[in-house]
């Protein structure tokens, strides 16, 4: 049996160049066992290239990742047995039935889980005797994740697989992770599921941790609930007097933790990581008004982060007391977690 805090996933100092560009940038991380965790950030932001060396198809320029204890580089096929990885797009031959992706799939697997194969695509609302070239989008996800869950996967790794589904079927797709998470393999370990996703209402239903990404680098692991807890929405308007531009240039002096600050016309919306207790104060005395603090969704304090104005802001970092000159992930995933 695993260690509780096992990372099912540790990558350290993961860094991967495409010529001189570098995509994936001194990456820490650690997954941990038993967790849905959900990996964020913008387009291009280096998800899928951290998940493919993962997942050892693509080899790191520098950095080591132990994928189920295992360097990711060198996994045999009776331990990639232990994993379902399920890629951008699900693609399907179009000729075949659905029967026959089960048999195909079946085919070089030690556990094939007809049951659950058969359970998942009937609740995307699909018959076994369809050929893949007539299901739709969301249907092919069905059938695409069906076949990998049928396998018992211990570690389940989906890139945007949510990616142009419709709300019936991305619900499908939500309620059928959230039930595989629940349950032990069939030789009782702890599942594990890492998926990359911009759906960020779909991760407050389904993950229980959050990692952001920001060109290359990972700025943010932590619980949903503890994201959440963190970081503070505050709202006030700005007399008609003041000039926009120098009260964003005062508040980025005055507020330590500012992750952003929007105006629209008159009025200003401020995020706050780990804000001191005097902050509505401070916001205050700047804006010479009131300031109300605010009920932020996960959305909306994501978005803060993907389109902040200063980012050498550094979530975690800051909780254990070091000064970040830039954003550093060695610093964020703690959790108590170790590698077995
Ligand atoms: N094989 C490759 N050769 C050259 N550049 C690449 C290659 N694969 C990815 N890149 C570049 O690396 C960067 C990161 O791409 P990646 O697909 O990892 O981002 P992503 O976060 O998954 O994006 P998205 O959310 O759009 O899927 C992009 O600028 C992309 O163009």
């Amino acid at each position: 049996m695993d260690q509780p805090n096992f990372a099912a996933i540790h990558a350290v100092g993961l860094t991967r160049y495409f010529e001189s560009k570098c995509v994936v940038n001194n990456l820490d991380f650690r997954v941990p066992s038993g967790k849905v965790t959900a990996l964020l950030g913008l387009n291009g932001a280096g998800k899928t290239t951290t998940l493919r060396m993962m997942m050892g198809l693509l080899a790191p320029t520098r950095g080591t990742c132990q994928t189920l204890g295992v360097d990711s580089q060198s996994m045999s096929p009776e331990h990639l047995s232990r994993i379902g990885y399920l890629v951008e797009g699900h693609y399907l031959y179009p000729w075949m039935k659905v029967t026959e992706v089960a048999r195909f799939a079946r085919d070089g697997q030690t556990v094939f889980d007809d049951r659950r194969f058969d359970e998942i695509v009937h609740h995307f609302g699909i018959m076994t005797s369809q050929r893949c070239g007539d299901l739709s989008r969301g249907q092919r996800a069905g059938v695409s994740l069906a076949a990998t869950l049928a396998a018992d996967p211990e570690l389940l790794v989906l890139d945007d697989p949510a990616l142009g589904l419709d709300p019936v079927s991305r619900r499908s797709l939500n309620e059928t992770l959230v039930d595989f998470a629940a349950q032990t393999t069939t030789d009782d370990r702890p599942r594990t599921v890492l998926l990359s996703t911009h759906l960020i209402d779909d991760v407050e239903r389904i993950a229980d941790e959050i990692a952001v990404m920001i060109a290359g680098r990972l700025l943010i692991h932590a619980s949903v609930a503890e994201f959440q807890n963190r970081v503070t929405r505050y709202a006030f308007d700005v007399p008609a007097e003041s000039e926009n531009e120098s009260l964003v240039s005062q508040m980025q002096a005055a507020i330590d933790g500012l992750v952003e600050s929007r105006m629209v016309g008159k009025h200003c919306t401020v995020c706050v990581a780990d804000a001191a207790d005097d902050v509505a104060e401070q916001l205050a005395k700047l804006s010479s008004g009131s300031v109300e603090t605010l009920a932020a969704s996960l959305d909306e304090l994501v978005v803060a982060y993907l389109s902040r104005d200063r980012a050498e802001h550094s979530f975690l970092a800051k909780r254990n007391g070091h000064k970040v000159e830039e954003m550093s992930s060695s610093s964020v995933v703690t959790n108590g977690e170790q590698a077995r």
